[in-house]
């Protein structure tokens, strides 16, 4: 048996809580990110200024990031697809489960979710999620494949920094002071999903409140 890892609140607002979701969850999970992939409104590149794509593969639900705005149309012209209550349910339990403040979480109603897909080359720049309209915490959950977590000040892109390692059915939120750090996934492991995930490679899930 791996050794358990104790939950970290790494800066103000943000709290890492290893292990959160059950084996059960998290192929629960990966069987519906796997259904919310495909066409229409399904996984796809994002393509960045001067027609260079992102190397993560993204999916959203309730409203699709585009650079640099929120929309309701897939990449593909469909409608995206619809944020189940089921998802919102689990967010706000995790939610609640992080802060340890039950009322808080109570009121917390995501209605994205973004759901990236990191092959073993895929990295993620450091960026900040400003694109949402609320201030509301954004709720991460991962699967598959270990990564390295950066997550930043709010200021600037740069040091100092803390490296987090994120492994399958581990929770990471981000709200409060912490809501606008900048933060990057500059790599990740490839093999190391655990057994149990039938996974190659790694999904994140990050759920957010618009405020649109
Ligand atoms: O993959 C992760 O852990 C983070 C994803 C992320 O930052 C995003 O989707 O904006
Ligand atoms: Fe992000």
């Amino acid at each position: 048996m791996p050794l358990p890892r104790d939950r970290a609140h790494v800066a103000p607002g943000a709290v890492h809580v290893p292990d959160w979701l059950s084996p059960e969850r998290q192929t629960a999970l990966l069987a519906a990110s796997r259904e919310w992939a495909r066409p229409p409104a399904g996984m796809h590149q994002i393509e960045l200024r001067e027609g260079r794509k992102m190397s993560i593969r993204t999916v959203c639900l309730g409203w699709r990031w585009e650079p640099y705005r929120f929309t309701r149309v897939a990449h593909d012209g469909h409608p995206v697809k619809p944020m189940p209550q089921w998802l919102a349910e689990l967010g706000r339990e995790a939610l609640a489960d992080a802060y340890g403040r039950p009322e808080l979480a109570a009121s917390y109603a995501p209605d994205i979710a973004v759901v990236n897909y990191y092959d073993r080359e895929a990295r993620l720049g450091m960026h900040q999620d400003k694109e949402e309209r609320s201030l509301a915490p954004v709720v991460s959950f991962s699967l598959g494949d270990t990564c390295t977590f950066r997550i930043g000040g709010t200021e600037h892109r740069n040091r100092p920094w803390t490296d987090v390692s994120l492994q399958s059915g581990d929770l990471f939120v981000f709200g409060g002071p912490s809501r606008m750090a900048f933060h990057a996934v500059p790599r990740t492991f490839p093999g190391t999903c655990p057994r149990h995930l039938d996974l190659v490679g790694r999904v994140n899930i990050t759920l957010r409140m618009s405020g649109l």
